[in-house]
């Protein structure tokens, strides 16, 4: 059954104090953390990597592990890499729960999401904005989640493309039962239109990490998905 998650992006919080941040927005109410992998080659920017997701595994449990008390959260790995194949057993060692890779990074898409389920992760590919929807009709059946870009990857801070709204729409009639994911720009001003599309898993960087009130927003994401996939019968 689909249901309304939010992953705040950690590319925008303070690196610093990253796991004060990331307890701070679970806190808050998010269910997952998405974390911007790029290597400055896919993307013209370069983040992080498996150290650092590492470490935060540690001070963030895994959400079945019954035997800390710390925040606990599913790690959510957007991989905006070259060769992306090359990095699912290191990213399982260091803590990912959904390994997301991009379709045109990959020239095998279907024998990379065969890789990564043998992991006992979920599988996930996204499209660039200038990726027609169409390429994941095929491979939806074996996805765990689908990712449509509402910004060009490589920077957190940038504008929700409304105009790739009839994408995630497209998914969402074709696979009423996805994991649909946005990713860029979204918050209240762009959550509506997110949610009408058919969207259920919303990341948001800029919009949670720098909020005064977290908990508010990342509500309010919420109800509007709800009452979206409510309104499509999708949610009981
Ligand atoms: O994948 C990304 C950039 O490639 C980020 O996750 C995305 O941009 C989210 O950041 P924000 O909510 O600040 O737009």
């Amino acid at each position: 059954m689909v249901k309304p998650i939010v992953a705040p992006s950690i590319l925008a919080s303070d690196f610093a104090n990253l796991a004060c941040g990331c307890h701070k927005v679970i806190n808050a109410g998010a269910d997952w953390l998405h974390i911007d992998v790029m290597d400055g080659h896919f993307v013209p920017n370069i983040t992080l990597g498996q150290p650092i997701v590492a470490s935060l595994r540690k001070a963030v449990p895994r959400v079945d592990d019954n035997s800390s008390s710390a925040p606990k959260a599913f790690f959510d790995c957007h991989m905006m890499v070259e060769s992306p194949e090359k990095w699912v057993t290191d990213f399982v060692k260091c803590g990912a729960d959904q390994f997301t890779f991009h379709y045109e990074a990959t020239k095998d898409p279907l024998a990379l999401v065969k890789l990564i389920k043998s992991h006992n992760i979920r599988a996930a590919c996204a499209i660039k904005p200038g990726t027609p929807v169409d390429v994941l009709f095929e491979l939806g059946p074996h996805l765990d989640m689908a990712l449509v870009m509402t910004v060009e990857p490589g920077f957190g801070g940038q504008k929700f493309m409304i105009d790739m709204m009839p994408k995630v729409e497209a998914l969402r009639n074709k696979f009423p039962q996805l994991d649909i994911q946005v990713d860029g720009g979204l918050g209240k001003d762009t959550i509506p239109h997110a949610a009408k599309a058919g969207a259920n898993v919303i990341v948001a960087g800029t919009s949670v990490f720098t909020a005064e009130n977290p908990s508010e927003v990342i509500s309010f994401m919420k109800a509007e998905v709800s009452d979206n996939l409510q309104s499509r019968g999708l949610l009981n």
